[in-house]
């Protein structure tokens, strides 16, 4: 019986209560008469793992018993979004619970809004991650998520008087029902301390002398793919001290002493650092890189790989994908084991590394490619700095062997930075040891190749590829859309869940005037749905027939959310200054949702200005209530959930040549809103797909941006000659958004005239003349819903089932097996 294989619960009704009930009483000790929400919520998890337990112990089985090669994906940052439905859709339990626990008089609703979100993620990066993953396990690719296991996530944002205060995500303070924690399996990770030459048996080899260690316990989360029978494994590492209290040290009366190397080796994994875009060199965020990576490199080849497995066959075994620089030192880590830990000569250990790795860049900003000063480095991890000195010296050779001793070209391409301080450049070295670079949408490779790494690119022939983002079409248009999906699959039938590109068959129905209908009945449910969610969490009320206009991203300059908040100005000046009549408004509501990184003191002000105009204008009678503005706050991947299926107009709308892609742009797309947006990212991809005629383009290109950029740009210029921004501006200017203190948002304002390095008042004509047009567009609903049918028809390439099939051809060849 014991090797007998892992048998499911019955996947029955009346097998589903009992199972239910056998968690209720046994594992969380309580009848279900006297049980909690929590009890409830947690025992209806526990079930539902049981179903998915037999998958993933077999699945574990076959890839322990095939070694079929397989991608192990580094991020610091996964945005998982709630769990319960994924999983019972996933294993296609969702009517049997739902059924189950009515027997029981609980309502499957009620459990839900138990949940808490893990939000391990700033924001495109870490979703993304979670959105791969899923399509990996759905298309049945031996895959492993490594990353870290934060205690507290991305912080709540609340709002006091329109600002933002930053409240502690302590998502784990019930615990965690998804979670595996296996404290045997506990790696330790060291750190500090120096480097030595040694003889080994007449070799000279160097080795590391740490000065401290921590343990790291991995907690695994199952990842099911989508009714195919298949559970991957998503392993986050979390920190403990290696002798968690000093019983001496105690005895001696020194309390805290005792117990400081517990806090201090818990600090690595206890908060998710908040930026998106900055990063502050903390030496902190670098311990938790490299506790991650190194853990993960450990556990791979000690524990999945077989004992007596050949290393110099790692890269036909597996493929470490680097999500962005964040995980890199894994390129160190990985030469430190196998040429000081298993002794082998130094090229091949490189030979092996360079097959190994790849690299994914997530960004265009410079401020936002990681370097790390060689003094923070060299303290930390002394030997890696070594490893990178040799890794950088060969490069550097192998450039003079190519193009001569050109040394502005050497300086250039160094891993090692001079200025302002000697650092390694983490993408450089992601760049010279990745088997490949890839950038997350056409344009933003072709700008990696051409801008940001153009020597690499001439060096490295063929590295530099690209592969567009994706999102999974289970969670945010099958769960997160279920009338628009039963529209689809009553049109199309099923297939589409895992096979989205089957959309387009929709191009025929968008014709059909019933079928219009149907759909334009569709998004007035999500938008009723909306309006309850929003009343009930936030107090809001949405208004009926209005157009819902939907910002939400994270606040940074770049995304432009000061154009969307200018467009406002801009109409309510228009009505009370009397040149408008609110009449002849097109109705609209400007939804937005957008944390800014804590320490992003222009982004915050731009969030208070955005709760500062909603407030006046909400409060506005001369409106007549035919403009709102909504900010809901702690904007998340749940809310998401439920903003995105009800939106119309979907914002988009960063200066060209700064998003590297954006996915929220493919989510929209897909629940039927139509874009508003620059040629920029994926916005270019979606435009290409869905035609000019569904997409309302506006803006400068890339190009255009540099060549303004060139000639010089003068943002007053622009405020002088367009009426329209000079009101706009001046009304800002003028206190009327802040109780008469004209000091509040005058850093705004300043910054627009002064500097506006993100053009937003040279996009500004161009975007309110586009935005007239989508007030035009919308009066004709009946056209407009064909225009959305055609957006999601067309959208099906967006699925990050593709994205993964992409990367499977062009960087893992890790096919799906068996
Ligand atoms: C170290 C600080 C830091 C943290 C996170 C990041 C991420 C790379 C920022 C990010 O999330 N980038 C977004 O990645 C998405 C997924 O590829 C893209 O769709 C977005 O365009 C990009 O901004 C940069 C710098």
């Amino acid at each position: 019986l014991a090797l007998a294989p892992v048998t499911a619960p019955a996947s029955t009704v009346d097998g589903f209560v009992r199972e239910f009930l056998q968690n209720l009483n046994f594992n969380r000790g309580v009848a279900l008469s006297t049980s909690s929400a929590t009890d409830r919520y947690f025992a209806l998890a526990y079930t539902v793992r049981d179903y998915l337990m037999a998958r993933w112990l077999e699945d574990l089985r076959r890839q322990r018993e095939v070694q079929a090669k397989g991608v192990a994906y580094l991020s610091a940052e996964y945005l998982l979004g709630r769990q319960l439905d994924n999983n019972l859709l996933a294993s296609g339990l969702t009517d049997i619970a739902s059924e189950a626990l009515a027997s029981c008089g609980i309502d499957l609703d009620d459990l839900r809004q138990q949940e808490v979100e893990p939000g391990l993620g700033n924001g495109g990066l870490g979703r993304l991650a979670a959105c791969f993953i899923d399509s990996l396990a759905t298309l049945g690719v031996p895959n492993t998520g490594y990353g870290i296991r934060y205690e507290y996530g991305i912080f709540r944002q609340t709002f006091e008087d329109g600002q933002q205060v930053e409240q502690p995500d302590s998502w784990l303070a019930y615990g965690s029902p998804w979670e595996f924690p296996h404290p045997e399996a506990a790696q330790t990770i060291s750190f500090g301390g120096h480097t030595e030459t040694y003889d080994d048996g007449g070799v000279q080899r160097s080795r590391w002398v740490p000065g401290w260690n921590v343990q790291a316990v991995p907690y695994n989360y199952m990842v099911p793919g989508y009714q195919n029978g298949r559970v991957n494994t998503l392993r986050l590492w979390s920190a403990k001290a290696t002798n968690s209290f000093d019983l001496r040290v105690f005895n001696s009366g020194d309390y805290e002493e005792a117990v400081r190397a517990q806090t201090f080796a818990e600090n690595i994994s206890k908060v998710l650092y908040p930026e998106d875009s900055t990063p502050q060199g903390k030496e902190l965020r670098l311990q938790q890189q490299y506790f991650f990576v190194a853990a993960s490199i450990k556990d791979f080849l000690d524990v999945t790989l077989p004992k007596d497995f050949d290393l110099t066959k790692l890269p036909d075994r597996i493929i470490f994908q680097l999500n962005d620089t964040h995980p890199v030192i894994a390129v160190p880590e990985l030469m430190r084991v196998l040429v000081d830990e298993k002794k082998m000569e130094w090229e091949d250990a490189w030979a092996i590394t360079q097959k190994c790795f790849a690299y994914t860049c997530h960004t265009l900003l410079p401020e936002a490619l990681e370097v790390w000063s060689v003094d923070l480095l060299g303290h930390l991890l002394p030997r890696h700095l070594e490893i990178i000195y040799r890794i950088n010296d060969d490069f550097l050779d192998a450039v003079r062997e190519r193009f001569g001793d050109d040394e502005m070209r050497i300086r250039d391409m160094s891993i090692i930075g001079e200025h302002p301080v000697r650092s390694v450049r983490m993408a450089y070295l992601a760049t010279v040891a990745g088997a490949k670079v890839n950038g997350v949408a056409e344009l933003h490779s072709q700008l990696l190749r051409e801008k940001v790494l153009p020597d690499f690119d001439e060096f490295f022939p063929g590295k530099f590829t690209n592969v567009t983002n994706g999102v999974t079409p289970r969670r945010f248009v099958r769960l997160a859309n279920p009338e628009l999906s039963a529209l689809i699959t009553d049109a199309l039938g099923s297939g589409w869940v895992t096979d989205l590109e089957r959309l387009r068959e929709l191009e025929t129905h968008a014709e059909d005037p019933e079928f219009r209908a149907r759909f334009a009945e569709v998004k007035a449910a999500n938008k009723r749905r909306l309006s309850a969610v929003l009343r009930e969490r936030d107090g809001f009320e949405v208004s009926d027939g209005h157009m819902l206009d939907v910002m939400v991203k994270r606040l940074h300059e770049y995304k432009r959310q000061m154009l969307k908040i200018l467009h406002v100005v801009t109409q309510y000046e228009s009505v009370i200054s009397g040149r408008v009549v609110a009449a002849d408004l097109q109705p609209r509501t400007a939804i937005f949702g957008a944390k800014a990184a804590p320490g992003y003191a222009m982004a915050k002000n731009i969030i208070h200005l955005i709760n500062a105009v909603g407030s006046v204008v909400n409060a506005d009678t001369r409106l007549e209530g035919r403009l709102k503005v909504l900010f809901p706050p702690n904007y998340n991947v749940t809310l998401a959930e439920r903003v995105i299926p009800a939106a119309d107009l979907s914002e988009q709308i960063s200066l060209a040549g700064k998003e590297a892609s954006g996915t929220g742009n493919m989510k929209f797309a897909l629940n039927g809103a139509l874009t508003i947006g620059t040629d920029d990212g994926a916005n270019v991809e979606i435009r290409e797909l869905v035609g000019d005629e569904n997409f309302f383009l506006f803006g400068m290109s890339e190009p255009e941006v540099e060549a303004l950029w060139a000639r010089g740009y003068k943002p007053a210029e622009f405020y002088q000659a367009d009426d329209n921004l000079r009101r706009a501006l001046d009304l800002i200017a003028s206190g009327a958004f802040s109780r008469g203190d004209r000091s509040t948002f005058e850093p705004i304002v300043s910054n627009l005239l002064y500097d506006d390095r993100f053009m937003v008042l040279a996009d500004y004509s161009s975007y309110i003349a586009e935005q007239v047009k989508v007030d035009a567009a919308y009066a004709d609903q009946d056209a407009w819903n064909r225009s959305a049918i055609l957006n999601v028809a067309r959208t099906g390439f967006f699925s990050s089932d593709r994205s993964m099939r992409d990367y499977i051809d062009r960087i893992w060849h890790t096919p799906p097996s068996f």
